[in-house]
């Protein structure tokens, strides 16, 4: 197959769909791989290092998306990109496509095949393409909020440790999934106060007995938002209701109950945000303040870790791409029901229930669509 992996174009977006090394697995299985000049030059991926592992060098993304049938990305497409799918193209990329009706409407139209990482599932139902971005946004959710309670970037002029004889920040992180948890052994780590909350109490229950005393596991409801917000230095948004649009659990209500000078680190935003004042930001701008609140938004967290992050992703994507190289599209999806979670748009068609729902469109059948194609 021809795979096709073209240069990011998101606002400081670093990462790239490929790393040389993952090129040679694809060039050893027999395909031809094409990748933007430059796609990797940002983190140390070079032309040549491309040209080492088999790869050809494109000069542009119209070259790219002109050889490619798969196409490999790391963010959701840019409009750009979305003016150059065609009918034939799978497109594995992150797609975020609950909060994104303009998007969703454009890779519908262009008729490609489209398949979210955030979406593919493991035999566990957890979120195996999601989950290393997932980590490394979850630690770099603290290091953010950590520099925002920072007087310069108009925090309160909190050090998370404390000092001796001066108490520690209180961190208050709702959700406790992949991100809550990797944000509260870097929180733990660097001394704070943890509170963290969950609706699943199977999860709160495993937290408490791994951590014990050194953190509060609390049930996420709205009566335990109200109480503890007021008393947070540092808040971390990591809910997730997979593929749907973020439930918003801050209200801008709650921003008056907080402390001037407190920040929110709304790690959930590529899903819309669980905050309701929270709008994406990006690494070029990417805190506002709102009621004395200091608001961090960026949608691509990992982006700013680019080189780590881009190895931690190849990691997790490299079988899946493997297997719609070798196999087709189609028979990939068929033999397996976790990457089949993945497809969102195929065929013109949206295919994703969480999507459909959360955008009020029409859904169609995947395994029924993909069978018949
Ligand atoms: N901004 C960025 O750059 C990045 C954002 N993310 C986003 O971070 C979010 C979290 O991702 P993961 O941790 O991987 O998801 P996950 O599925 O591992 O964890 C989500 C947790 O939220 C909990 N939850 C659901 N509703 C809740 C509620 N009402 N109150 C409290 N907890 C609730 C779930 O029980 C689950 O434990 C996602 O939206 C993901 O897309 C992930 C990576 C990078
Ligand atoms: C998960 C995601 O959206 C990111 O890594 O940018
Ligand atoms: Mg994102």
């Amino acid at each position: 197959m021809r795979i096709g992996v073209p240069k990011e174009i998101k606002n400081h977006e670093y990462r790239v769909g490929l790393t040389p090394q993952s090129v040679r697995e694809l060039i050893q299985a027999g395909h031809e791989v094409w990748v933007e000049t430059h796609a990797g030059h940002a983190i140390g991926f070079c032309d040549e290092s491309y040209l080492n592992s088999g790869a050809s060098i494109a000069c542009d993304a119209t070259e790219v998306f002109a050889k490619a049938e798969l196409v490999v990305k790391v963010k959701e497409p840019q409009s750009q990109e979305v003016a150059l799918l065609k009918p034939h193209h799978t497109l594995f990329t992150y797609l975020h496509l609950a909060p994104a009706l303009d998007l969703t409407r454009g890779l519908m139209a262009s008729g490609a095949n489209c398949i979210a990482y955030e979406t593919v599932t493991d035999n566990a139902g957890r979120l195996p393409l999601l989950a290393p971005m997932s980590e490394i946004a979850g630690r770099i959710a603290v290091q953010a909020g950590a520099h925002c309670l920072e007087m310069e970037a108009g925090g309160r002029g909190v050090l998370l440790s404390g000092a001796p004889g001066v108490p520690a920040a209180n961190v208050v992180i709702i959700g406790a999934g992949v991100v809550g948890v990797n944000a509260l052994m870097m929180a733990i780590g660097m001394g704070a106060n943890v509170t963290i909350m969950d609706t699943s109490m199977p999860r709160l229950r495993e937290l408490d007995w791994q951590y014990g005393n050194r953190i509060q596991t609390v049930l996420s409801t709205a009566t335990a938002i109200d109480h503890y917000l007021p008393e947070a230095d540092l808040v971390i948004g990591a809910v997730l209701v997979p593929g749907a649009a973020a439930p918003k659990l801050v209200r801008r209500s709650h921003l008056e109950t907080m402390k001037r000078g407190s920040v929110i680190v709304d790690v959930a935003i590529d899903q819309g945000g669980c905050v309701e004042s929270a709008r994406p930001t990006t690494h070029s701008d990417p805190t506002y303040v709102e009621e004395g609140v200091v608001h961090y938004c960026v949608a691509n967290m990992p982006g700013a870790v680019a080189r780590t992050s881009t190895l931690a992703l190849n990691n997790a994507t490299l079988p899946f791409v493997l297997a719609l190289a070798n196999k087709g599209t189609k028979q990939a999806l068929l033999d397996d029901a976790n990457l089949m979670k993945g497809l969102n748009v195929f065929a013109g068609k949206l295919t994703s229930p969480e999507v459909a729902s959360s955008l009020k469109m029409e859904l169609a059948d995947r395994k029924v669509l993909v069978n018949n194609a």
